[in-house]
């Protein structure tokens, strides 16, 4: 849409414990449709950065827009209810329920509505087992999240996510600990979220996924952003090589 506000604005956007800047005057723009991949060394600022946009941590300055609207400090529940959705780095989901709970519990409680019933409805059932279906994890619907797999509990996380099909979605280190084979898997999930027409800001620090689905890389240093563009270029940034990529950088491989 021409003149249409960016979907998610940060403005000068700063975090402070005591006096680490933890993130330090992030200016950002990300537009619809974009799939943006954030990396950057341990202690970067990137899970604080996403949870100031997320609402989970109060801003120490500046602010966040979502849609051109000023959502700095909003709750996530209310984010999640306007299209905002996000995964964190701990896979966690609800351990002691099935994985057809943890999906029910994001078909009911996510949707918007302020009162749920008590009574689980078929069509939130249906819903439930739909989305399940899409990501390959109906077989595991009556098993307890604790008893499945990481890359099970990774796909469910996502899967919670989507179910109400948000137009943003943040995916903190979607990928890390997950072998070869699976990290490929994951890459092909992340491509069929893009065709629905979802954004995606995800952080990483698997380079092979991150050049594989994003199209723009942010790399983050000392809670600023030092690198904003093509996933191409990292390779060959001085400042990126010298504070996060050293030699993974010459072997890096890099969409066409
Ligand atoms: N609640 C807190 N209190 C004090 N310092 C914090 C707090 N949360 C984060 N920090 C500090 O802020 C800095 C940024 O942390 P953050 O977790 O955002 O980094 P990161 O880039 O996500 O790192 P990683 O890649 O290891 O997950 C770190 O120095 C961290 O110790």
């Amino acid at each position: 849409m021409p003149g249409a506000p960016p979907l998610l604005e940060c403005r000068n956007v700063a975090k402070f414990y005591g006096a680490l800047a933890a993130v330090d005057g992030v200016d950002l723009a990300i537009n619809r449709g974009e799939t943006v991949g954030i990396g950057g060394p341990n202690g970067a600022g990137k899970t604080t950065f996403f949870d100031l946009i997320s609402g989970l941590t109060k801003v120490s300055s500046g602010a966040v827009l979502y849609q051109g609207e000023d959502i700095t400090g909003r709750a996530p529940y209310l984010l999640f209810h306007d299209g905002m959705a996000r995964t964190f780095q701990v896979t966690s989901g609800f351990g002691g329920l099935t994985v057809l709970q943890n999906m029910l519990a994001a078909v009911i409680y996510g949707g918007g509505r302020t009162k749920p019933g008590l009574l689980i409805g078929r069509r939130d059932r249906e819903r439930a087992m739909a989305s399940l279906e899409s990501f390959g994890l109906a077989g595991l619907a009556e098993k307890r999240v604790s008893d499945i797999t990481v890359l099970a509990r990774k796909k469910l996380m996502v899967a919670t996510a989507v179910v109400h099909e948000p137009k943003i979605l943040l995916l903190d280190e979607p990928v890390g600990g997950l072998l070869p084979t699976e990290v490929d898997e994951f890459i092909d999930l992340m491509r069929k979220l893009r065709d629905r027409g979802i954004s995606i800001v995800f952080i990483e620090h698997v380079m092979r996924f991150l050049t594989a689905v994003a199209d723009r890389a942010l790399i983050m240093h000392q809670g600023k952003l030092i690198y904003d563009g093509a996933p191409r270029g990292l390779a060959k940034d001085a400042q990126v090589r010298s504070v996060y990529l050293g030699s993974e950088a010459d072997s890096l491989e890099m969409p066409a």
